[in-house]
């Protein structure tokens, strides 16, 4: 008599469990896959991003981090996976996305102010509660400029100034940055910089900062996630803990340098790999 000795051949393969990151994480990533034209770019791919922290995402040419934070944003579908904020979908979650191209991302037809106050009205916000959040920004961010203008009688940094205002108007949970700082000249660069982490200070936001400058990407970062080359993996994340307000000294300081380098080596390992 022939005997069973294995379970069914054709059994469904249960779904993984998911596992929630830490205590202190914001955003969980599990399983997640991405393909563009049959080639994968995500393959099965987990991540934890801490709350009310910094990270940010550093990688060769290509690696996907754009990608992954528009995933994680929802402007770019998934294949599958699951993307949880604190335990709640994308859908129950506040977030703020600033996009690399200021000149593409503000509605030419709006004065700045108008732009800036938009999400405060699509929510439904009173007259009142919206001046009140605008005042709250423009002091801040310590705005110099004319916000009734359009934002094309403004400077880039001007404009990007205010979509960093824009997203940040209505509280996000989280603020996505695609390389925000590099349509910018050397001196809106550091500005804007500084009044990031200004905001930073005074808010807690958590931040998910796509860069393609190490020294700004170690700088601004509690957390710096280095991505390996395609299909993509977590090469490694390094936690930089320099206290805050960072300065130029910090630049110089052997923490500092020490974080830059390691994340120098690990960019190059993997470049080579
Ligand atoms: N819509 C798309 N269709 C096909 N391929 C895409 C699409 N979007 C991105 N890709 C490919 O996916 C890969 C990752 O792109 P992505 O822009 O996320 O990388 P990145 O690391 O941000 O790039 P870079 O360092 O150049 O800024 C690239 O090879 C890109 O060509």
């Amino acid at each position: 008599m022939t005997q069973v000795l294995h379970g069914p051949m054709y059994a469904d393969i249960p779904a993984p469990v998911f596992t929630p990151g830490p205590q202190g994480t914001q955003i969980t990533v599990r399983g997640l896959t991405k393909y563009f034209a049959g080639w994968p770019l995500y393959e099965n791919f987990d991540l934890n991003i801490p709350k009310q922290k910094i990270t940010s995402v550093f990688g060769p040419n290509g690696c996907g981090k754009s990608t992954l934070i528009n995933m994680i944003a929802g402007l770019v579908p998934i294949d599958s996976g699951e993307i949880l904020f604190d335990g709640k979908s994308l859908e129950d979650t506040k977030i703020g996305y600033v996009f690399q191209n200021y000149r593409e991302a503000l509605f030419p037809w709006l004065r700045t102010i108008d732009n800036i106050a938009y999400p405060l009205k699509l929510e439904g916000r009173s007259k009142a509660q919206v001046d009140r959040r605008m005042a709250e920004l423009v002091a801040s961010f310590d705005v110099k400029f004319d916000l009734n203008r359009f934002p094309y009688e403004l400077s880039g940094g001007q404009q990007q100034t205010a979509s960093i205002m824009r997203a940040l108007a209505p509280h996000p949970e989280v603020l996505f940055l695609d390389e925000p700082f590099s349509a910018l000249d050397f001196e809106m660069t550091l500005f804007i910089r500084e009044k990031l982490q200004q905001v930073f200070m005074q808010t807690g936001t958590t931040m998910l900062l796509v860069s393609h400058d190490l020294e700004e990407a170690v700088y601004l970062a509690d957390e710096v996630l280095l991505l390996t080359k395609r299909p993509t993996r977590v090469a490694e994340i390094l936690r930089y803990a320099a206290p805050r307000p960072r300065t130029l000294e910090t630049l110089s300081a052997p923490d500092f340098i020490q974080t830059r380098k390691l994340s120098l080596e690990i960019f190059q390992r993997e470049v080579r790999r």
